[in-house]
């Protein structure tokens, strides 16, 4: 059995010093009724507690860590910046890089801005898109997280939908009232919605995979809309590619489903676990981002050195060694068959959705293509599953409402340990139905 005793008295006292003993809510683990283990090192696959527990991790920081914890080629790239200084507050050869990097990547990014985390990149996306058409109304769909600023928390996914807020307190009625929400998947109703009022909305902000109702791809047709409606309507379209970019496939979900998106945002892979965030997109719309045009952002430590150097190297060996996506891909794929062999054999009702190397295992039995089809999903059978794999060393996002990760270091073992853990987790949920 787990023993967590270190951690459990860790967390008592963090809670004295931080709201919930945590600085991001989902790390509480409060929507499995637990407590978490206190992680002092990670490796490859691997982290570790402060009790000495190791886990395979599926949660890689959230979905950073697609080269595996300590990259060894990426902490050496570290260790060789740090010493020349930690922030200059003034331009490098390295952002210049980093953008021409992110460009072979994702074409459509002509031109782009480093910030520091993906709500950054979002709400600078949105004050771009607002202040390029000269209109305040956005759209974003239920269940979509786009971080954590004013006109995004709304209907948002992801933590929230596991606390049971859909909105936040502290979120002006006036900002809020600017974002229209929609179901996620519903081409009817974007439709019905430009028909309306489309000539007054700035922009759609869409996750084109999304990642944070559980991984939900999205339906034949519905980015295509997407598209469609903003272009006839002069509208922009946003692809959060936070989470899906580098996931989806090596160019993201735009390239993926072939969509060409006016903005994107980055986060997660493109920092390679350290905190960088990019937005950027069409040359036309971001040449009015200050001091080139009037839309003003700013940032103390946007693109700043030692996180550049980590997203630098980590996008340069995916760039080096493009198979690397195929291998995470594959092994992805490996996990999620075997999880819905086991469920089948158990006769649980289970569906696992995949996109690349992100996947969720729904406790349901059927595909969850909204934030509602999510919502449904059997939350006891999830927390069973969830804790029977954590005290048996395998590490999942600690909520239903979450997508996990594969990395290239999670080879053939460790997929096989993870399915001889699951099988018994599922057997355990057979024996209560
Ligand atoms: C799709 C998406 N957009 C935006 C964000 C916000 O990024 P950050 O947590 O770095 O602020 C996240 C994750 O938190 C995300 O998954
Ligand atoms: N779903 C979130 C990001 O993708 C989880 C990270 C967080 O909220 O801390």
């Amino acid at each position: 059995m787990l023993q967590l005793g270190k951690s459990e008295k860790a967390f008592d006292e963090a809670k004295r010093y931080m709201p919930g003993g945590v600085n991001s809510p989902v790390r509480s683990y409060r929507s499995v009724g637990s407590n978490p283990p206190f992680i002092s090192s990670a490796s490859g696959s691997r982290i570790y507690d402060i009790d000495n527990n190791e886990y395979i991790d599926y949660v890689l920081s959230w979905g950073p860590m697609i080269l595996g914890h300590a990259s060894p080629e990426v902490i050496a790239s570290l260790q060789e910046a740090i010493p020349r200084g930690t922030s200059y507050g003034a331009p490098t050869l390295l952002e210049t890089e980093l953008a021409k990097k992110i460009q072979a990547f994702m074409p459509s990014m002509e031109m782009i801005r480093l910030v520091n985390s993906g709500t950054e990149a979002t709400m600078s996306a949105l004050r771009v898109a607002r202040g390029y058409t000269g209109r305040d109304r956005i759209v974003k769909f239920v269940g979509c997280y786009h971080g954590h600023s004013d006109s995004l928390l709304v209907k948002a996914g992801s933590g929230l939908a596991t606390f049971g807020v859909p909105d936040s307190p502290g979120v002006p009625q006036g900002v809020a009232e600017n974002t229209i929400t929609l179901p996620y998947n519903d081409s009817d109703a974007v439709r019905a919605l430009f028909d309306d009022i489309g000539d007054t909305i700035a922009a759609i902000i869409v996750e084109p995979v999304a990642g944070n109702m559980g991984c939900v791809p999205p339906v034949a047709g519905f980015l295509e809309t997407l598209r469609d409606v903003t272009k006839t309507h002069g509208a922009l379209l946003i692809f959060d590619e936070v989470m899906c970019g580098f996931r989806a496939s090596s160019g993201g979900a735009q390239k993926l489903y072939k969509i060409k998106p006016d903005l994107t945002c980055l986060g997660k892979i493109v920092g390679g676990g350290m905190p960088l965030a990019v937005f950027g997109g069409a040359r036309e719309v971001m040449s009015q981002v200050a001091p080139s045009g009037p839309i003003y952002q700013a940032g103390t430590l946007s693109g700043n050195p030692i996180a550049v150097t980590s997203g630098l190297a980590t996008l340069s060996i995916l760039q080096r060694d493009p198979t690397i996506f195929k291998q995470v891909e594959d092994a992805t794929i490996a996990l999620c068959d075997g999880l819905k062999q086991l469920a089948a054999k158990y006769n649980v009702p289970a569906t696992v959705q995949r996109v690349g190397s992100m996947f969720t295992l729904f406790f349901t039995d059927k595909s969850v293509m909204n934030f509602d089809d999510a919502a449904a999903c059997n939350e006891e059978h999830f927390k069973m599953f969830f804790h029977h794999n954590l005290s048996h060393g395998i590490y999942y996002a600690p909520s239903p409402y979450e997508s996990n990760f594969v990395s290239i270091c999670h080879k053939n073992s460790e997929i096989e340990r993870t399915l001889a853990v699951a099988e018994e987790a599922f057997k355990k949920i057979s024996d209560t139905l």
